[in-house]
């Protein structure tokens, strides 16, 4: 939390630094140097231009380590604001200013008194819920609750999506995909059939492919007609599976999001509210540049949006690279996890919770190499609903900040503008329905 930290450590070794993309590097302990790294203080003075790393110790060998860490600080009273001349013309600024003391506050008394806040990363906020569980303890409803509230972004584990059929779908798409680009486009944009998103219309390493329900079987035979030259059974049935399995998730997940309103809410609102949902999927394939030229460089793969569902639920590889904006504006990476899902609120549950459910901007990017897989179902409102928060969702005393619009306006709002771009990225409902520019 300080400026600067100056760090002795002993022969031991142990302490880690984390780089841009995650890995874990060893600061080797170098006899008659010093270990000195840049604070929370001084990244947020300098609007980002300096980076305070995550950095922790481990030990490895049952023999005691020493070290002396001095900590440089901004006075208590002090409001850390970059400055213009810091900042730089044409830049955003990523931080808000804050006093330093209500900073310190924030780490030493958030998550149940812990030392200093130990790893505050969007994890901490959006743990891993069981959705096999009822979820009626009130601390995983808190944690479920903070997490749509600030991030808008959870992970899910225990979903009934196993492996081998993730799998599958994945194997299936990697064919289709790396089909000629001639056959993929009987599909695209000008096609009768529309399921196909070529490269260059989200982004120059995007292609997708999108499969509707709730019959996801005749969906995706309608595509697999078109590309397959022999009647493939087999890409049909795999899909109605995936399908049928979101399409059961994304309703156990309106639900428990909706015990995060209110008391009752999931029987006072489910059934009619939520009844005409209806879902789809996107395949998603990025394929970056073979050769990023620096190691730190990366591209978009994606960029920044919000999603226009009601929740999205998203299957990512190993790959990583997915990114949540934080409401100070910094980029949080969702780190793949194994056997988990990433959960994100979108833009027509804020609009209906008066937001009070997050829907937040996210993007994709590619930092290796290397081909990207993942696999988002967005559990949509029926295209005629009016988006209205009802009165027990806004609540007493507070203003409502969207007017009612219609689900397929926004669909047009999104689609038809800035070019006929893939989905408008970068506007939000905000733009659409907030009320005093929200
Ligand atoms: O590829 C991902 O991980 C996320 C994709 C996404 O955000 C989307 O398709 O809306
Ligand atoms: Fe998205």
């Amino acid at each position: 939390m300080s400026c600067v930290t100056i760090v002795y450590q002993d022969e031991m070794g142990g302490l880690q630094v984390r780089s841009k993309d995650g890995r874990r590097i060893e600061m080797n302990p170098c006899e008659g140097t010093l270990v000195v790294n840049v604070g929370d203080m001084l990244e947020a003075w300098s609007n980002g231009r300096l980076r305070s790393s995550e950095h922790r110790v481990v030990l490895k060998k049952p023999a005691y380590r020493f070290s002396l860490a001095f900590f440089r600080c901004f006075e208590d009273t002090k409001v850390v604001l970059a400055s213009e001349e810091v900042v730089g013309e044409g830049n955003e600024r990523v931080y808000r200013p804050f006093v330093c003391s209500d900073y310190l506050k924030f780490r030493e008394t958030n998550e149940e008194g812990k030392f200093e806040k130990v790893g505050f990363t969007v994890k901490d906020f959006a743990g891993i819920d069981d959705i096999s569980l009822p979820l009626q303890s009130p601390s995983s409803l808190s944690s479920l609750s903070q997490a749509c509230k600030e991030w808008g972004f959870f992970l899910i584990s225990d979903h009934g999506v196993s492996k081998e059929l993730y799998n599958k779908v994945r194997s299936l798409s990697e064919y289709l995909f790396s089909l000629p680009v001639e056959t993929k486009t009987k599909l695209g944009p000008l096609s009768s059939v529309k399921t196909y998103t070529p490269h260059c219309i989200a982004s120059a390493f995007f292609e997708s492919l999108r499969v509707s329900g709730p019959d996801f079987a005749a969906s995706a035979q309608s595509s697999a007609d078109v590309l397959f030259h022999h009647h493939n059974s087999e890409f049909s049935e795999t899909l109605q599976e995936y399908g049928s399995k979101m399409t059961e998730l994304s309703k156990k997940i309106v639900k428990i999001v909706l015990m995060t309103l209110g008391d009752d809410f999931e029987n006072k609102f489910n059934d009619s509210e939520f009844n005409n949902c209806h879902g789809y999927l996107r395949i998603n394939n990025y394929s970056p540049p073979q050769i990023l030229e620096e190691e730190e460089e990366e591209v978009e793969g994606l960029g920044k949006h919000t999603d226009m569902s009601c929740v999205t639920i998203v299957y990512q590889d190993e790959m990583g690279g997915l990114q949540v904006r934080s409401k100070d504006g910094r980029w949080i990476e969702m780190n793949p996890c194994e056997g988990t899902l990433v959960v994100n609120v979108g833009d027509m549950l804020e609009a209906w919770s008066n937001g009070r459910l997050r829907s937040s901007e996210h993007r994709v990017v590619l930092k290796k190499p290397a081909n990207r897989f993942s696999l988002a179902f967005f559990w949509c409102f029926e295209d005629e609903k009016v988006v209205l928060a009802p009165e027990a969702v806004v609540r007493e005393g507070n203003e409502r900040v969207y007017r009612p619009f219609v689900c397929s306006d926004y669909l047009k709002f999104r689609e038809t503008n800035e070019e006929g771009k893939f989905e408008k990225v970068g506007f939000t409902v905000k733009d659409f329905a907030g009320i005093n520019g929200r």
